[in-house]
């Protein structure tokens, strides 16, 4: 499906001041057309509050990468509404998604998913450059560094570090920009257990200190004791665990 990017609407204001993490009502998101459709996500509610980690766990296939998609703009819902840092993103077209998306997520992906000629700094660095100007003053990507444990090795390229070393930076880089919503998919897939719990309580610790909504979809029950809610999703549906 190809989208209308010039004439699309902006994100609607929702009145709602300052930064009040992601909301989903209702949503619905269907893959596929004709006989070949899979109900991804079913009529989805979901409230993230600022500092707050929630985690969602769920069998394969049953809609949890299509969640982020949807939370973060990156996928447009057929149905209910999205609200990130209080802007309705729903109506929104392509290429306003894709500011709303610069300006205010950060995405955590499996293997930290960084660019092999930079440094670790460098990689910070990169998505400051590529902000809109008017988006709200970044973060001191040293200082974070050093936040995430990780600025003895600010030189080093991502092939002279660990597993986890590489999810620390991966971390530090989507949230140099000072997102109001973090996107984290599966982030201690590729780590051993001392070092899943040590992400995700990173994760934890940078969502509360800096009021920023987290969604971290993991397989990883081991981890869950570090999140403030859990949900789970069945065949697009999403129910709260705890
Ligand atoms: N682009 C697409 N076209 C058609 N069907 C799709 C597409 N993307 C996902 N699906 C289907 O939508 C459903 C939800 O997929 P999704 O990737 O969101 O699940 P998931 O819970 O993230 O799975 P996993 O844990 O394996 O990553 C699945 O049935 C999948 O096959």
């Amino acid at each position: 499906m190809t989208e209308q990017t010039t004439s699309a609407p902006g994100p609607r204001e929702t009145g709602a001041a300052g930064r009040t993490g992601l909301v989903m009502e209702g949503v619905g998101l269907r893959h596929g057309d004709g006989s070949e459709t899979v109900q991804a996500l079913d009529d989805v509610d979901l409230a993230v509050r600022p500092g707050e980690l929630a985690a969602i766990v769920g069998p394969s296939g049953a809609g949890k990468s299509s969640l982020l998609a949807v939370a973060g703009g990156l996928a447009r819902a057929d149905r209910g509404t999205v609200t990130l840092a209080g802007l309705d993103i729903t109506a929104a077209g392509a290429r306003a998604r894709a500011r709303l998306r610069r300006e205010h997520v950060g995405f955590v992906f499996q293997t930290g998913n960084l660019v092999p000629a930079l440094t670790a700094v460098d990689q910070l660095r990169l998505p400051l450059r590529f902000r809109p100007r008017r988006a709200r003053s970044g973060r001191d990507a040293l200082a974070l560094l050093e936040d995430v444990g990780m600025a003895d090795k600010a030189g080093r390229r991502p092939h002279q570090l660990s597993g986890g070393e590489r999810q620390r930076v991966g971390i530090a880089r989507a949230l140099v920009t000072g997102p109001s919503v973090l996107l984290v998919d599966e982030p201690t897939a590729a780590l051993d257990r001392a070092r899943s719990h040590e992400i995700v309580r990173l994760l934890a610790r940078e969502a509360r200190q800096h009021g920023v909504a987290a969604i971290m979809v993991t397989h990883d029950h081991d981890v869950l004791d570090h999140c403030d809610t859990v949900y789970e999703m069945i065949d697009g549906r999403l129910a709260a665990l705890a």
